[in-house]
């Protein structure tokens, strides 16, 4: 018969994106019942609960140190031992004004003492009968109080999460013995063909007689295994419609949940997969969902589901719905589906509330051909790059032949990048997404670090890493970034941070709030960013002596010289831009291994210098990065530098030690991507008034230094002494200016004006939970023809935001997803993410506000709201209208469904990051009016 016309061939059925498929099944799976078990194997299950530690850790005042618990009030001095306070039973004595007890560490405090002493600070007397105490001690030196470590009601491990070791130390620690954790998946894993021999019984003849090994069904019941899933090895079936329908049969009646088949699905007269899952499902009451995926491999994949009712074959196991997957045969195409679409389902049936794989950018080794037709899943293992971007970046390699028989291209790879389809192909040096699937253990460091934690041991100055041995020609050797040991780099950002102050340090007319104001970052930022760095290096340096790094002076020297009182206006956009502002590190100390020692600038050793302006260096980057709404153009304008004067000083900075970095390359350590991606994606048009203030302002202008000395020596002039006036004259001279910030010339300016947006409308101090659900709605980016922006750009200004929160959100994001323009599908996962049990009490929408046929998001979205909030919805237009002409064609709407705000957000990631300027304020008080 001829394939095209028999039932249930792959050509009867329509193809799903991958995305498609993927919500299709999550929507027929649901978290299973949960059970108790002892928590010594409750190890990778899911938890069913959520555990609050219910009571406080430690239950008592607890000793850090072997050493003598005394009264600090005594001071210094001999004191009488009165007996030991080992850690154990509580001893049951006190100890009393010039008396001290021995106590181990994680010994209870006696009562009476306040402190401890470790017992190198002290002496034994009298043959132990006394204590010289040597030095001062402070109350509660030495002590973890009650709760120290877990508070009491402190939530420890929530529900949704898989359990690791640590969680499992945790919950002991609270004395948890048995917790409530989802039922595992009953999976059966069956293979079709009758070429197939199971590895155990085949021959060496065999492989003459067409014959193979069917590695399948072993692979498929790991991979299912390594997910927690209970699984069934359900045999090979040859290709024969009863034979299969037999083994299905005996799996459902044998309880799975799950059942997957491989081989027999695609178009062969002998492929009886489909039309099996489709009599079935005809019989069982469910359906065939889809039976082929815009993918490659993978295309055959087939999902159907069957409801079997109560009391059919077996009682107990009745009333349940039942998934059929259909892999493909070729062994490649089988994992991949599975790792794509069958493991994320068995996650959710565990019970993981976020069950998809971790999307990842890589950088591309090689040349990826692109398949006409089909989005690619490209098998790749990675490496760390630490030479490439601002800190480094992920390096994909391919495993090679990507066709779907060869297994090996599976093996030891890391990711699969997501290449869309197309003509032609990705060029090597591309940033694509990737899938992580499985937890990089096969990953190498690129470079290993040259430069290690540096330690102050007994004040011996540390050396920094390398220079010399790794940079041996001073001539002006080419390089490319990928190439730079760590050293170099570091000595990189330290130049271009000394010559970033030492601009500053002429442009005292540049004052503080107008750099925060513009930019979220001052000189004190730099200065805290600096003395970060010397944290993060053991080292107490005072913000005081941090400041003078930065400002050649005393920060007070300074004030008093150059800062201008603020007018009433700039104070104001000043307020108004603070959640905008930069968020110092100045808890670095908490992350030292080890201990701070104090520290003046004047004895940092030069190699110690060198580091914690490469790590301010960094910060500013980083900052920068992140406010990709500050233009370069106005950073000109007002401060005379940009972020393209922090490459070229980086590039001199190359170059003084002898390397050839192309400014290309160093704009891509500043702007962590291409400059011309960068200003294709963040670099608005400038308007004439800008460009008549920036003509006007050139004098002023960073030089960049394009001769700049070979020499070290530059390198360490770093700080200049700055005469107390006429300093703006000094810089008038120095003559060169950035050429390259002004492009696009002559347009309107849409920058977002966040200055002129309204300040918060409540106070945010409410720690009102927001959980929030993100759906993109895009018919390209769903079909993977570009990787979804917005939904990850509604992430990071949820997360900025609240992290400029004097007192953040308790914000969490449960699910992202990214669907085509289908209303249908859009209400039916807005519908189930307002339901009481999805949690979620914040759902924003990117993408389908338009005019075009496809754009139907706020129709899907509308008849879902109870409540309507037309209100908010002008405010957000209005404010973006300022910035943004064509806001008001978003058509996007928002209200109340059930306990939750819904709001439409337009789709590119800018209008997202203009939008949520203002919304963000106002959504805390939404989310604690609707459960008021
Ligand atoms: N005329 C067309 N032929 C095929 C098309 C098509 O569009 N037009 N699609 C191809 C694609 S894509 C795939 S993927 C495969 C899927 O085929 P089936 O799912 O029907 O699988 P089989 O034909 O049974 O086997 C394919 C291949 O895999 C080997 N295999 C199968 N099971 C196992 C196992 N358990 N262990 C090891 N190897 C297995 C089998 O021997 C075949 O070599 O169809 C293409 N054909
Ligand atoms: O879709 Mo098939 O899985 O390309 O090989």
């Amino acid at each position: 018969m001829d394939p095209k016309t028999l039932p249930g061939s792959e050509k009867s059925y329509d193809y799903v994106s991958v995305a498609a498929a993927n919500s299709a099944v999550q929507k027929h799976c649901k978290a299973l019942p949960a059970v108790s078990i002892p928590l010594q194997d409750a190890l990778h299950r899911v938890l069913a609960e959520t555990v609050v530690a219910s009571h406080p850790f430690p239950p008592f005042r607890a000793s850090i140190k072997d050493g003598y618990a005394i009264r600090a009030a005594d001071g210094p001095g001999i004191r009488k031992i009165i007996g030991n306070a080992w850690a154990g039973p509580a001893c049951g004595f006190t100890v009393t004004t010039g008396t001290a007890a021995y106590i181990t560490t994680g010994g209870a405090l006696p009562e009476g003492a306040d402190a401890v002493v470790g017992v190198e600070q002290t002496q034994l007397l009298e043959e132990g009968k006394k204590v010289l105490i040597s030095v001062e001690i402070r109350p509660g030196a030495e002590i973890r109080p009650i709760g120290a470590d877990i508070p009491q009601d402190e939530v420890v491990v929530e529900a949704g999460q898989r359990i690791g070791a640590s969680d499992i130390g945790i919950l002991a620690t609270i004395g948890k013995k048995t917790v409530r954790v989802h039922q595992t998946p009953e999976v059966w894993v069956i293979s079709t063909g009758n070429e197939l021999k199971d590895e155990t019984q085949v021959v060496a003849s065999d492989f003459r007689d067409g014959q193979i090994c069917d590695c399948n069904r072993p692979m498929l019941i790991a991979a299912a295994r390594a997910e927690g899933a209970n699984v069934t090895d359900g045999g090979i079936v040859t290709d024969s419609e009863a034979g299969l329908l037999q083994a299905l049969r005996s799996a459902i009646t044998g309880g799975a949940d799950v059942i997957v088949t491989s081989g027999g699905v695609s178009m062969g007269d002998r492929d009886y997969v489909k039309p099996v899952f489709e009599s079935l499902s005809s019989s069982f009451g469910g359906a065939v969902h889809f039976g082929r995926v815009l993918m490659k491999p993978g295309k055959p994949f087939t999902f159907a589901t069957l409801h079997i009712p109560v009391q059919l074959h077996a009682p107990s196991m009745g009333g349940r719905t039942v998934l059929l997957f259909g892999l493909p045969g070729n062994p490649v195409s089988a994992l991949v589906t599975s790792q794509l679409i069958c493991l994320p389902a068995l996650r959710t049936l565990s019970g993981l509330v976020s069950p998809m794989l971790r999307r990842v950018w890589v950088t591309t080794e090689q040349d990826l051909p692109m398949d006409p037709v089909r989005p690619e899943y490209h098998r790749a293992r990675v490496q760390w790059d630490r030479s490439s971007g601002l800190g480094g970046s992920l390096l994909a390699r391919s495993t090679g032949n990507q066709i779907s028989s060869r297994l090996l291209s599976m093996k030891g790879a890391d990711v699969l990048m997501e290449v869309p389809q197309g003509s032609g192909k990705i060029p090597k040096g591309s940033q694509v997404s990737a899938l992580l699937i499985n937890g990089l253990e096969h990953m190498e460091q690129l470079y290993t670090p040259e430069v290690p934690t540096p330690i102050l041991p007994n004040g011996v100055p540390w050396t920094a890493g390398g220079m010399s041995t790794t940079v041996s020609s001073p001539s002006s050797a080419p390089a490319v970034v990928s190439a730079l040991p760590e050293a170099v780099k570091v000595q990189c950002e330290a130049f271009a941070f000394s010559k970033l102050v030492q601009h500053l340090q002429l442009r005292t007319d540049v004052q503080n709030i107008d750099q925060m104001t513009l930019a979220g970052f001052c000189r004190n930022c730099l200065a805290k960013w600096y003395a970060a760095g010397a944290h993060a290096q053991g080292l107490d340096l005072p913000y005081d002596t941090a400041c003078e790094m930065v400002y050649g002076m005393p920060y007070k020297s300074w004030k008093s010289q150059y800062q201008t009182p603020s007018t009433p206006e700039q104070l104001a956009q000043y307020e108004a831009n603070k959640h905008l502002f930069a968020k110092h590190p100045e808890s670095s100390k908490a992350n030292l291994s080890v201990p701070l020692l104090s520290t003046t600038a004047s004895t940092l050793p030069e190699a110690i210098k060198v580091q914690c302006e490469a790590f301010a260096f960094s910060k500013l980057v980083q900052h920068l990065q992140i406010r990709s709404d500050v233009q370069n153009m106005d950073q000109m304008i007002l401060a005379g530098f940009c972020r393209n004067c922090l490459a070229k000083w980086y590039a001199a900075g190359a170059r003084a030690q002898g390397l050839d970095l192309p400014y290309d390359l160093a704009c891509e350590q500043v702007y962590g991507m291409p400059y011309k991606n960068w200003k294709s994606q963040y670099q608005t048009p400038s308007t004439p008034e800008k460009m008549a203030k920036y003509e006007a302002n050139k004098q002023y202008f960073a030089k960049h230094d394009e001769a700049v000395d070979s020499s070290l020596v530059a390198i360490s002039a770093r700080v200049v002494s700055v005469p107390s006036t006429g300093a703006v004259n000094a810089a008038a001279g120095l003559g060169l200016h950035s050429d390259v910030c002004s492009s696009n010339a002559g347009l309107a300016d849409t920058t977002p004006k966040v200055a002129s947006l309204p300040s918060p409308a409540v106070s945010l101090g409410s720690r009102v939970p927001l959980r929030a659900s993100i759906l993109t709605v895009s018919d390209r980016a769903s079909a993977g023809a570009y990787p979804d922006l917005s939904g990850p750009e509604v992430v990071r200004c949820l997360h900025n935001f609240n992290e400029s929160q004097g007192q953040p959100w308790n914000l969490s994001i449960l699910t992202m997803k990214v669907v085509p323009d289908e209303l249908e599908t859009i209400q039916e996962i807005l519908a189930e993410w307002a339901s009481p049990s999805h949690q979620c009490n914040v759902v924003i929408t990117t993408g389908g506000t338009g005019f075009s046929r496809r754009d139907v998001t706020p129709e899907a979205t509308q008849p879902l709201l109870q409540r309507t909030a037309h209100g908010v919805m002008t405010m957000v237009q209005q404010e973006c209208s300022k910035v943004e002409p064509m806001a008001a064609l978003s058509r996007g709407v928002a209200g109340v469904c059930n306990q939750t705000f819904m709001v439409n957000l337009p789709g590119r990631p800018k209008a997202v990051q203009e939008s949520l300027m203002v919304l963000m304020p106002m959504l805390t008080r939404i989310v604690q009016d609707i459960n008021d």
